[in-house]
């Protein structure tokens, strides 16, 4: 890629170390009673399911799943196709570019914090047209079509991302009915908020870099979504901060899937569960490449603690804000620096 350009260097207090513990504690989850057939789930297991799902959220904001039934033939196409696509001469990939207007394909200057990530992106999404807000200013209210913009090569790669993305909602629909089941709300609690939804999937691919102990592959973030469905292969890299400030890796296992709570559910739940800092560490020796799956509400829906939540006791934590509003503003970073901290749920926090 590019020799290390000062944009690219992270202040001292945020580079990585370059051998950081295990996070054993990230726990494991077999999804496998939601693969029985319809009305045969046992729904002691479906109980203790929830129950591990629900302490998940809370304690960690991270899980791991394993039998989530993706079929593991469409998890490899996708990722030899990214490859072959990553593989591509730059001018080539740069025909698809995303840019401030349509910001779907493909992307090697995000910005994360406002430092350049040590990372090469394709962004699809799963609606296509999907419609956001087409300016982030409130009071304005026309909307964007956001349309995918597909290589022409390689050949296969637009049905294998459609086909990818399908199962990603399927999945993804089931874990925001479990969440809801361990928060003592209906499984279909949140389910309308994502009828013409915003989800996007992102191939990443991060080269190898020169300068591991001063750029990181993204930088500190929360997710901004609901939720995040992320595979990764098994170079490993991804860090996570836990509760005591320390940063610590989520190990690669074949298959599986990493789950996070993003900063929606976080307000949702109204703080029971947090969505956790996480970054990408660089790596000299070899390339990698994570597909994480961003599931988004629709850009009308008005994101605020659910009623069934508060009371006097625990009163709602935040204010409601519009999701394409927001999604809109985060954007504006990835693009440029701003002088000042990005839009972040805290600020709709309420100090009672
Ligand atoms: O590549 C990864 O492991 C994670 C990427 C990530 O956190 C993101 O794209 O939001
Ligand atoms: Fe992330």
């Amino acid at each position: 890629m590019r020799e290390l350009d000062l944009a690219f260097i992270q202040s001292a207090e945020h580079r990585a170390k370059l051998d950081s513990a295990v996070a054993e504690g990230i726990p494991l989850i077999d999804l496998s009673p939601l693969n029985q057939s319809h009305g045969t789930c046992n729904s002691h297991a479906l109980e203790v399911l929830v129950g591990q799902i629900g302490d998940a959220c809370r304690d960690w904001g991270f899980f791991q799943v394993i039998n989530h039934g993706i079929p593991t033939d469409l998890l490899h196409g996708i990722q030899t196709s990214a490859k072959k696509f990553f593989d591509l001469p730059l001018e080539e990939k740069r025909k698809v570019s995303r840019d401030e207007v349509n910001p779907l394909g493909y992307y090697d200057t995000e910005h994360t914090k406002n430092v350049r990530d040590w990372k090469e992106v394709f962004d699809f999404t799963v609606k296509d047209p999907t419609f956001n807000p087409a300016s982030h200013e409130l009071g304005y209210d026309e909307l964007q079509e956001l349309r995918n913009q597909w290589p022409q090569y390689p050949p296969e790669l637009r049905e294998i991302c459609e086909e990818y993305a399908g199962e990603m909602e399927k999945l993804s629909y089931k874990l925001l009915e479990l969440i809801a089941l361990s928060l003592g709300l209906p499984a279909e609690r949140f389910s309308d908020y994502f009828e013409n939804d915003t989800s996007f999937v992102r191939l990443n691919h991060y080269p190898p870099c020169p300068s591991p102990e001063l750029a990181l592959g993204v930088g500190r973030h929360k997710d901004s979504g609901a939720l995040t469905v992320l595979s990764q292969d098994d170079v490993g890299g991804l860090e996570v901060r836990r509760k005591d400030g320390e940063w610590t890796k989520v190990k690669p296992i074949p298959d599986s899937y990493i789950i996070n709570v993003g900063d929606i559910i976080q307000v949702w739940s109204n703080g029971r569960y947090k969505s956790i800092e996480h970054r990408v560490k660089a790596n000299s020796a070899r390339e990698r490449f994570s597909i994480p799956f961003f599931f988004n509400p629709a850009h009308h829906v008005m994101v605020k603690p659910m009623e069934e939540l508060i009371d006097e006791q625990s009163p709602a934590k935040y204010r409601e804000y519009n999701w394409g509003k927001f999604f809109k503003t985060r954007k504006l970073s990835d693009f440029k620096k701003l002088d000042v901290e990005n839009i972040q749920i805290h600020h709709f926090k309420i100090s009672n």
